[in-house]
Order: C-alpha cells, then sequence, then structure tokens
C-alpha cells in the first residue's frame, strides 16, 4: 500500500532564484524564517540565466544595478564595463548565490504550478510540477517581470525546416551550463521578428557575420545611444570607496538611475539651449537623454515632441536611405513612452547590403512556411528565425500558475480588468501573499537592481514586525486596495505613457470592439513609493488586516 507523503511545510516560499529571489531569501533566512525556494531553471540568475542572446547586456549603468556591490555582500566585486554583458550578469549572479550561500535553499528545475489558500489552516498549498507538494505561511513571488516569453500568433510556427528560437530561450552550450551556443550566421539567411529592447540589442550583432539579415519591424522605437566603454581598475576603486554614496544618490532618483534631473521645463527654453542639451545627452551614456531631459518630457507633448524631433534627425542622419529612416522613426508614440532600447550602432546595419529591413505593419506576417516567412504575396527565405518577440510583462509569470485566494478565487480572475493591489505587494482575499517587482509597485518602473533589493527588506521589516508582535495573517483592507489602485491609475493617467502600447499598460480587448487600459506600473517615482510605504510602516502598517 502506498504511504501518504506528508506536504513539507516552511515559514515561506520564494517563487524565483533571480536577483530578488535571491535576496529576499537570503535575508529572511538571516532573519530566522525557513524559506524554501523554487525555480524551474538549473541555476540563479533569472533574466540573467534565461536571456542569452548575443549583444545581451544591462542598459543601467552596472555599478548602479549592482545591488549586493552597493550593499556590501560582495563589495569585491569588480565590473569591468559601464553596461555589463549577459555573461558578466550570470557571472555576478553567481558570484551573490555564492556570497550569499543560497543554493541551498533552492530547488533548481522546478516550477510551482499551484498555490491555493487553505482557509483551515491559514497557510498556502503548493504544488509543484515534479508532482510534490509543500506549504507554506507566506507566499512570496519573485516571477519576474519580464520572465514570461511571448511568442507570436502566426500560423504555420511549427512548420519551419530550419533553426528558430526566441532570445529568452536561446540554445545552451552543452558543454558550459552557464554559456550559449555560438552560432555561426556567416553562411545563414536570418530573419529576426521584433525591433524592441532586445532586437535591437541582437540585429546589429547578427548583422556583422550573416549573409543576409531580414528585419521584420511592425512597430520602430526610440532608440538611442548606450555609450557601453570599460571600466578601469582605477575607476573601479573610486567607484568602490562611493558606494554609500551611491545608493544614496539612486535611491533619491525616481526611477533608481545615476542621472541628475533637470529641473526646467521644455517649453522654458528656446531652440538653441534645446539644440545644446539634447546633443550633450545624445553623447551621454546610457538613459540621461530619457531622465535628464526636460522635466515635462513625459507630461507635456510640446516638450516631447522636442525630443522626439532631435531623435529622428540623428536617424535621418545615420541611416543612408531616406525611405529606409522613415520607416524606422516612430509615428504611433511619444519618446520615452515605451521604454528606450539603447542601442549600438543599431541604425547603421541598415546602410550594409547584407540588411533589410520590412514593415509588417501595414502587411503583416501571413505565415511561418517550413523555409522562412510569408509577408503577403512575398515570400522571405530563411535558415535561422530568431523571435524577439518579448514578454507577457509584469503578470505573464503569475498568469501561468494557478494562484487561487480566499473563496477559491483565481487570481486571474481577480485582475481580469486590470489588477487590484495594495502598494503593489499585496491582494485582497489572497492573504500572506506578495508581489516582488509586480504590478502597481515601485519596483517595477525603476531599476530593479536596486528598487527590487529595497522592496525586498521593506517586505521582510513587515514579515519581522508581524513576528514579533505575534501576527500570522496579512491582508489589504479593501478601501485601502481600492484607493492604492486608483492613485496608481490617476498618475498614470497624467503622463503620456497612456499613448503607448508599452509592456506597462495591460490592454484589453472586448468582444463589442471596446477596449480597457490598465497601468501596470507605479510611476509617481521610488522615493515617492518607498516614503509611502514607510509611513505604512510607522503607522503600524495601517491598511492591512493584521492578525
Ligand atoms: C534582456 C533583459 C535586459 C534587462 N535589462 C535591465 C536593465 O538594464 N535594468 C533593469 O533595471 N532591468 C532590466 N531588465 C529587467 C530584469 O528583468 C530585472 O532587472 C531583474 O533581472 C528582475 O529580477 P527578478 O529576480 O525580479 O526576476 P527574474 O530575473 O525574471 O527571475 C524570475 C525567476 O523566476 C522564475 N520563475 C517564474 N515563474 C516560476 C514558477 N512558476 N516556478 C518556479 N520558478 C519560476 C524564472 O524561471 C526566473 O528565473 C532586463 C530584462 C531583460 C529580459
Amino acid at each position: 500500500m502506498l504511504k501518504k507523503v506528508e506536504a513539507r511545510s516552511v515559514d515561506a516560499v520564494v517563487i524565483g532564484a533571480g536577483i530578488t529571489g535571491m535576496y529576499q531569501t537570503y535575508v529572511l533566512r538571516e532573519m530566522g524564517f525557513s524559506v524554501q525556494g523554487y525555480d524551474g531553471s538549473s541555476n540563479v540568475g533569472g533574466t540573467w540565466y534565461w536571456n542569452r542572446y548575443p549583444g545581451c547586456r544591462l542598459d543601467t549603468e552596472s555599478y548602479a544595478y549592482g545591488y549586493f556591490g552597493l550593499k556590501g555582500i560582495m563589495p569585491e566585486w569588480t565590473w569591468t564595463e559601464r553596461f555589463a554583458s549577459q555573461p558578466t550578469m550570470l557571472r555576478y549572479c553567481n558570484y551573490a548565490a555564492d556570497k550569499m550561500d543560497i543554493r541551498k535553499d533552492y530547488q533548481f528545475n522546478t516550477r510551482v504550478s499551484r498555490a491555493h489558500f487553505n482557509e483551515s489552516t491559514d497557510m498556502w498549498d503548493l504544488g509543484l510540477d515534479d508532482g510534490s507538494e509543500v506549504s507554506c505561511r507566506y507566499l512570496i513571488s519573485a516571477v519576474g517581470p519580464l520572465s514570461a516569453t511571448r511568442m507570436p500568433n502566426i500560423a504555420g510556427i511549427e512548420d519551419f525546416k530550419g533553426e528558430s528560437f526566441h532570445t529568452s530561450r536561446w540554445p545552451r552550450d552543452p558543454s558550459d551550463p552557464n554559456g550559449a551556443q555560438q552560432i555561426d550566421f556567416s553562411n545563414k539567411r536570418v530573419g529576426v521578428i521584433g525591433t524592441g529592447a532586445t532586437g535591437v540589442q541582437v540585429i546589429p550583432i547578427v548583422a556583422k557575420s550573416a549573409k543576409e539579415l531580414v528585419v521584420f519591424q511592425r512597430s520602430p522605437n526610440w532608440c538611442t545611444p548606450l555609450g557601453n566603454t570599460p571600466i578601469t581598475e582605477d575607476e573601479m576603486v573610486k567607484l568602490r570607496s562611493e558606494y554609500e554614496k551611491i545608493l544614496a544618490f539612486v535611491s533619491s532618483t525616481p526611477t533608481g538611475f545615476p542621472y541628475e534631473r533637470n529641473m526646467k521645463k521644455g517649453s522654458q527654453t528656446t531652440p538653441e539651449e534645446r539644440q545644446e542639451l539634447f546633443e550633450s545627452l545624445y553623447d551621454m551614456p546610457g538613459y540621461g537623454i530619457w531622465l535628464s531631459g526636460y522635466r515635462d518630457l513625459l507630461t507635456s507633448k510640446a516638450s516631447n515632441n522636442y525630443l522626439a524631433e532631435f531623435i529622428a534627425n540623428k536617424i535621418r542622419q545615420r541611416v543612408k536611405d531616406p525611405a529606409t529612416a522613415e520607416k524606422l522613426i516612430p509615428k504611433d508614440h511619444p519618446f520615452g513612452t515605451k521604454r528606450v532600447p539603447m542601442e549600438t550602432y543599431y541604425y547603421e546595419v541598415y546602410n550594409q547590403p547584407n540588411v533589410k529591413l520590412v514593415d509588417v505593419r501595414e502587411t503583416p506576417i501571413t505565415r511561418v512556411t517550413p523555409t522562412g516567412l510569408q509577408v503577403g504575396d512575398k515570400t522571405y527565405d530563411l535558415d535561422v528565425i530568431v523571435y524577439a518577440t518579448g514578454f507577457d510583462a509584469v503578470t505573464g509569470s503569475l498568469d501561468l500558475i494557478d494562484i487561487r485566494g480566499r473563496g477559491g478565487e483565481p487570481l486571474k480572475q481577480t485582475w481580469d480588468d486590470g489588477p487590484l493591489t495594495y502598494l503593489g505587494l499585496q491582494v485582497r482575499k489572497f492573504p500572506n501573499f506578495f508581489t516582488l517587482v509586480g504590478p502597481h509597485n515601485g519596483a517595477t518602473f525603476c531599476n530593479v537592481g536596486v528598487c527590487g533589493g529595497l522592496q525586498v527588506e521593506w517586505v521582510s521589516r513587515m514579515l519581522g514586525y508581524m513576528r514579533d508582535h505575534k501576527l500570522v495573517y496579512s491582508e489589504p483592507l479593501e478601501e485601502a486596495q481600492d484607493k492604492w489602485t486608483q492613485q496608481v491609475y490617476e498618475d498614470f493617467s497624467k503622463t503620456l505613457l497612456t499613448e503607448a502600447d508599452a509592456w506597462w499598460v495591460k490592454v484589453k480587448n472586448h468582444p463589442d470592439g471596446t477596449q480597457t487600459r490598465r497601468a501596470m506600473v507605479h510611476v509617481a517615482g521610488g522615493p515617492e513609493y518607498r516614503k509611502f510605504c514607510e509611513d505604512i510602516a510607522s503607522r503600524d502598517y495601517e491598511g492591512f488586516v493584521l492578525r
């Protein structure tokens, strides 16, 4: 007779072994909680484990993203580039895992497939994809804002006889668990579908060696130069001596990036002043042009147009064929209302004889055939198809788990009309469930390296407070949740971000042809978000039912 195996029980389960999950697991373990982590991957790293396509790298300054360095967990870590590449980022994650001795707290190659709140025990009962079960008091999601890959809905995808892969599932090097397979494109006709942040990184690398590269673009993005440079040993010594100052500075900026804000409005300036500022920002590495331009960039159409026209002219200067240049200039969204892809020689690629740009907005891809792609009545013969089609962002990975709260209500149903949260961290009817870097929280529209870490610390303090006060149950009040959700929507509605179909908007098409568009991110700024959270904490976690 089969013996019934009792489900294991721990204080907290953390889903995800990216930078956020690892740190959450470490902090709770150090506080004395029993913690079990799970990840579907075979090792730590999350984003930096999965995305191994050529050209993948940070667009945040490495030192300002590397929270474990800034926090003193690995002060000896050396950054060698201003914007670290994926292999470096994966090494960074592995080094951090060694320093925190975190792998022993994780079960890898294991996905959490089900999480049901048990009202008779006030515990979460979890089902894992290896068939086993575990129960926990606190369920902490660190599943990542960009971790559920999205494939386009094109007929015939399975029929293609060549090689094809999504950028986030790039083939592995069988001899190196942390490496990517080096693909020789030199004799190949390659198609890349997608020109978002990932496409813009992968296209210039493939273009260097491919016999032919066809880029299938649905909507162009406003891309600006990354400006990557090496970090010398002397610079590293200086950076290390300033870690405290850097952390304080990035924590004080709205999106956690190390750039000063410009307090002027575009409308308060002359054309000459604007030209001078924009030229200097265009030459500046990273997101300076997005974050240090005029402060009304994302609230005033006129101010936005000044910068958009400047960038459009840069594209016209860099791309020799005027018709191709016009195709690469966005017409459907203001500058900066989608995450700005940071590029390195991206526009020059279209001057190469082996590269062709195909606009699939007007004539969409009809189907994938065994030998390539069909677009209207044209066929493109290809040996490789790269799907740079991005992610089902923010809620995508949660949607893949059968999460049910009080009364058996599925989270997916609760959020059908857009996420409802309190502080972007908890959801009514889903007690003791925390969503790190999730919808409506201040870490998602931010430099996640730092903002995710700060959020982990806030949640950990809350759990510590609950333990100290012999409380084991936390759930937001309905009015607190409604107020927060409305505030998130209202803040978002005051910006031009509403005008773009970016991943921070959840769009739902209704059968009657209408559409709802819900903000997925809190845009009022990191300092404001954290001040709000601190105030809540200082008032004994006001807005939460604790018992
Ligand atoms: C190519 C790329 C570049 C980026 N560059 C930047 C940047 O420069 N700056 C920036 O701030 N942000 C950047 N981001 C966003 C990035 O996702 C965050 O910076 C950060 O890595 C998120 O860390 P995380 O730990 O929260 O989630 P992730 O790193 O996404 O980790 C989530 C983990 O959860 C696991 N998981 C999910 N569901 C389950 C489940 N049901 N069961 C078990 N495991 C599960 C996944 O396997 C994954 O390993 C980038 C994202 C991408 C894709």
